[in-house]
């Protein structure tokens, strides 16, 4: 039998303990497989690829060109059904496209250029039937109230920088209150330094506002400086290589060791196994 004594020293002490997970993930994904059939072929974009999502996160999928990244957004995003496997949002099967799941793609020019930012904002709202134009006007301003735009209401988005656009887009994801952001490679077509402000942007307000984020890209640099959990992905079709967590990466860290360490490991578990030399 085991003694109360042996029991004790099994424990954890208690200033070493981690907080417990949540039970249920905000979003699993769940060995899956996605396929894309074509009349002469069916293509496998990922094989039994699994990761959990915890509230909070700023998840990114990272890995080359190919390895089905956007297609595993787009299982996340309910547009594509796996052919094996399951995803669950809050324990709930995805089973289609929904509101609590926004896609921001890339560069935030799909905002119609004739709307004001507040009904740029109020547009899902009201194509969902989420709300009726009072309660959409209503929840327009509190969101832009959260991402610091309130004063630009009015205003047409020609007369925003970049930075204050991928704002309006995000308040327009988060008006309808997603259980979780997808953004697919939303900063691929900028040039360096506009990148850089927009990752800047985004952390800022995902500081300012909290919400989830599952972040699909290819670039190392983009994944350590947005994510505080990176999912390493295999060349065609994507398996996963590894989970890293990279929070201690942040812009402000960006030079230092810890993170350039970081950057190799991330390499070389990417093209390990190409025969790269
Ligand atoms: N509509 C489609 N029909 C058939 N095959 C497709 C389709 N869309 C993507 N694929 C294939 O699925 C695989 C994964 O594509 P996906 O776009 O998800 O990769 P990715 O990792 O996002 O790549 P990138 O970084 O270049 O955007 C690729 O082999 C691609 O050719």
């Amino acid at each position: 039998m085991t003694s109360l004594t042996a029991l004790r020293k099994q424990e954890t002490p208690r200033h070493t303990a981690m907080p417990p997970l949540p039970a249920t993930p905000r979003l699993a994904v769940d060995g899956v497989t996605l396929e894309y059939r074509t009349p002469r072929q069916v293509v496998k974009a990922t094989q039994r690829v699994s990761f959990d999502v915890q509230e909070g996160d700023r998840f990114v999928l990272l890995g080359p060109s190919g390895c089905g990244k956007s297609t595993l957004l787009k299982a996340v995003a309910g547009f594509l059904s796996p052919a094996e496997g399951e995803i669950r949002l809050d324990g709930q099967q995805v089973v289609g496209p929904g509101p609590d799941r926004l896609v921001v793609f890339q560069e935030f020019d799909q905002l119609p250029p004739w709307k004001t930012v507040k009904q740029n904002v109020m547009f899902p709202l009201l194509a969902s039937r989420t709300l009726g134009r009072r309660e959409a006007e209503h929840r327009a301003l509190v969101t832009l109230e959260k991402v610091g735009l309130d004063a630009f209401a009015d205003a047409y988005p020609h007369t925003l920088s970049g930075g204050m656009k991928q704002r309006v887009a995000i308040a327009r994801a988060l008006a309808m209150q997603p259980r979780i952001l997808l953004m697919d490679e939303p900063f691929a077509a900028l040039d360096a330094l506009t990148r850089r402000k927009m990752q800047e942007e985004l952390l800022t307000l995902w500081k300012e506002v909290g919400f989830t984020l599952l972040f699909v890209t290819h670039s190392i640099e983009e994944a350590q400086i947005v994510g505080n959990r990176v999912l390493l992905l295999s060349p065609h079709p994507g398996r996963v290589r590894a989970e890293l967590g990279c929070e201690a990466d942040s812009l402000s860290n960006l030079g230092s060791a810890s993170t350039k360490s970081r950057t190799q490991q991330i390499h070389q578990l990417l093209f390990e196994h190409e025969g790269r030399p």
